[in-house]
């Protein structure tokens, strides 16, 4: 059965499977010895349908894919692989040439207003040059009438006496308005902003985030609201699509995220919201760990080393249990730490992706496998030995094998979709 959202117009634009991967070169002494490059997956495998005249949030810490995938959406930046249909064009595989035109449609609007703006410009140029780019204009008196038109619509009033400023003559907040109005001006359906309002000051933040709803109800315009500020989302959104590291971990109506939300990252996340410090990306409770490094992202759920709540199939691997002694010894101090890392020597330096790990334990392997057991039993809430299938002698050597890990798919869950094993109905868990 289709229900009327799912039965509604046909999407502006459709995701399927995005990727934006960047190959990193390397350092120079690892290409002398043959060593590759690594690649960043900035954005990896991204399944979203744009519903026309919606706003809708890219929500996510700093370096989860948030300006990436805003920048892919608009031709700006060459996907790896996949899909983004709109109308009858695919964008990710349009020649650059082609992209131009559509561009005129797609537009976007920068996080920093004084850097958008040509300084040497006065607004009427710089707000008529995209007509006279795309060749919709006739003449400069006809470029300068729609600039006029546009200054007022954006609330540069009167726009007679905006028309011929520099931008160093405008605040902050008119900077803004003026970014606005050159990406208004040539009627496109999709504006990209990527955190428009964080360089301003905070008096004429929800000014600007009114404006640009006014102008989406007037023009029929579709947002994609790029932040890592889930106050401003909320108050400006439709829907709201959570990201980490390059994928959407969650999707779905803004009300029903923040009432309920589904996925651990995204309550986590929430948390931290009221929030008295505007400018900390990260939010103080998020549990243990930093955001990983996009170059090599945890196998499985790339959320389970900091995730209170995986369990069996969250992809265990052998840089889990490096960190677990890293966050023992942290615990315990400096006389464990001497005691031992040098049993557990080969094991801090495993950084690989293995569902098993065999650490050579130099005729120790009888230590090794009760200080294993030891921290188990110092800690048996942490979620990692839920990973941990067998823990096994080899010879001289101790062999820890990890469950098999699963890549989270999205899954429907009342109106959001969330990647997450817990609300997986098939897989059991204790939760
Ligand atoms: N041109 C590039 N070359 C290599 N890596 C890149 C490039 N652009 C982005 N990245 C990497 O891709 C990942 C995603 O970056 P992106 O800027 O899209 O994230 P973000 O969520 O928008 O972060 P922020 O809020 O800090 O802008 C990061 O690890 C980033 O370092």
């Amino acid at each position: 059965m289709t229900t009327p959202e799912q039965s509604a117009e046909r999407p502006l634009m459709e995701i399927r499977d995005l990727k934006v991967h960047y190959e990193l070169r390397g350092s120079a002494l690892a290409r002398l010895v043959g060593g590759e490059g690594e690649t960043v997956k900035a954005v990896d495998g991204v399944n979203v349908a744009l519903r026309k005249g919606e706003v809708l949030g890219l929500v996510g810490e700093s370096g989860s894919g948030k300006t990436t995938l805003g920048r892919a959406l608009l031709g700006l930046v060459r996907p790896t692989s996949g899909h983004i249909t709109y109308g009858d064009l695919d964008l990710a595989r349009m020649p650059q040439r082609q992209l131009r035109s559509v561009r005129r449609r797609l537009q976007m609007v920068f996080q920093d207003p004084h850097a958008a703006l040509n300084p040497s410009m006065d607004l009427a140029t710089a707000i008529g040059h995209p007509l006279r780019i795309h060749k919709l204009v006739k003449s400069k008196a006809e470029a300068r009438e729609r600039v006029r038109e546009t200054l007022e619509r954006v609330g540069l009033t009167p726009a007679d006496q905006f028309l011929d400023k520099l931008p160093a003559e405008l605040s902050g907040g008119q900077k803004q308005r003026a970014v606005i109005a050159r990406a208004i001006i040539c009627g496109p359906e999709l504006l990209v902003a990527d955190e428009p309002i964080s360089m301003l000051d905070m008096s004429v933040r929800a000014k600007i985030l009114e404006l640009m709803l006014e102008l989406g109800r007037d023009l029929d315009l579709t947002y994609v609201y790029i932040t890592h500020d889930l106050a401003t989302a909320k108050f400006f959104c439709d829907r709201v699509a959570i990201m980490y590291l390059g994928r959407v971990v969650e999707i779905g109506p803004t009300e029903e995220i923040f009432a309920d939300p589904k996925h651990p990252y995204t309550k986590a996340l929430l948390r931290a919201v009221p929030d008295l410090d505007p400018e900390r990306k990260v939010p103080r409770d998020l549990p243990r760990g930093e955001i990983p490094d996009a170059a090599a992202p945890p196998h499985g759920c790339s959320f389970h080393p900091r995730c209170p709540f995986a369990f069996e199939p969250c992809g265990w691997e052998a840089r889990d249990l490096r960190a677990m002694f890293e966050r023992r010894w942290i615990r315990l101090g400096e006389d464990a730490l001497a005691r031992e890392e040098p049993l557990v020597g080969e094991l801090t330096e495993v950084d690989a992706h293995e569902e098993m790990v065999r650490v050579r334990a130099g005729g120790r392997a009888a230590e090794l496998t009760a200080l294993l057991e030891e921290a188990r039993a110092d800690e048996p809430d942490d979620p990692l030995w839920k990973g941990v299938e067998r823990i096994e002698s080899d010879g001289g050597a101790v062999v820890v094998r990890f469950r098999p890990g699963i890549d989270p798919g999205l899954l429907r869950v009342n109106a959001v979709d969330v990647a997450c094993h817990l609300h997986d109905p098939n897989l059991s868990h204790d939760h």
